[in-house]
């Protein structure tokens, strides 16, 4: 750009020459504004080729980083699909926890008290009976004080399999206490029936 810009100049500074009288060498501003439009558009096309190629560059940097971020999304939704379903199953084993009897492997008494409050509204609302009944062992600490703990523990479990023997699908056993079970089911003829 500055070749062409020189080139006019001088052209133009020969041209002022020549029409003065100082010089006699022609006119030539036309070929010099023709130089320096050329040098002009040599630069600008220069300069376009380089932005060019930094935009090529630039997107290929963009489809890199895409590629990598997709990629990096897809780990993250593995990973929070994994974490939820470890956090669903540690949610299963907490409430299984929160309402069993281990040893038993009965209800607890927080278990079965939803039982009872289900069972209780559809008594309310459609007069559906149900019946609790309360088994406690007499004389228990003696079995222990006897036999030992883990003899006490096998008779507690022997109990539960017992009851739970004579249930229906529906019925609900839970231990309510340390060495009592309650039993909760619907129907007035079962009532009648176990007792
Ligand atoms: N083996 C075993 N014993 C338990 C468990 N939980 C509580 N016990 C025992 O159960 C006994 C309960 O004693 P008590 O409340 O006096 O009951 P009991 O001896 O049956 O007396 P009564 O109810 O008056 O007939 C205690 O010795 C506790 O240590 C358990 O999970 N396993």
């Amino acid at each position: 750009m500055l070749i062409g810009s020189l080139i006019a100049f001088s052209f133009a500074v020969n041209d002022i020459l020549n029409v003065s009288g100082v010089i006699t060498t022609g006119r030539f501003i036309s070929l010099g504004i023709i130089g320096f439009i050329m040098s002009q558009s040599f630069v600008t096309n220069n300069r376009f080729n380089q932005l060019s190629n930094h935009n090529e560059t630039l997107t290929d940097k963009l489809k890199e980083h895409n590629a990598d971020l997709e990629l990096m999304s897809e780990l993250l939704e593995t990973k929070v699909e994994q974490r939820t379903r470890q956090l669903k199953l540690a949610n299963i084993e907490l409430k299984a926890l929160a309402n069993n009897d281990s040893l038993t492997n009965t209800f607890n008494r927080h278990g079965l008290q939803q039982y009872i409050q289900v069972a209780f509204e559809s008594y309310r609302r459609s007069q559906n009976l149900f019946c609790i009944l309360l088994i406690d062992y007499d004389n228990f600490k003696d079995i222990n004080d006897i036999y030992g703990h883990d003899v006490g523990d096998h008779v507690l479990l022997i109990g539960a399999d017992l009851i739970k023997s004579g249930m229906r699908e529906q019925d609900k056993l839970a231990r309510w206490g340390a060495k009592s079970f309650s039993f909760c089911y619907q129907t007035l003829i079962c009532k009648a029936h176990w007792l």
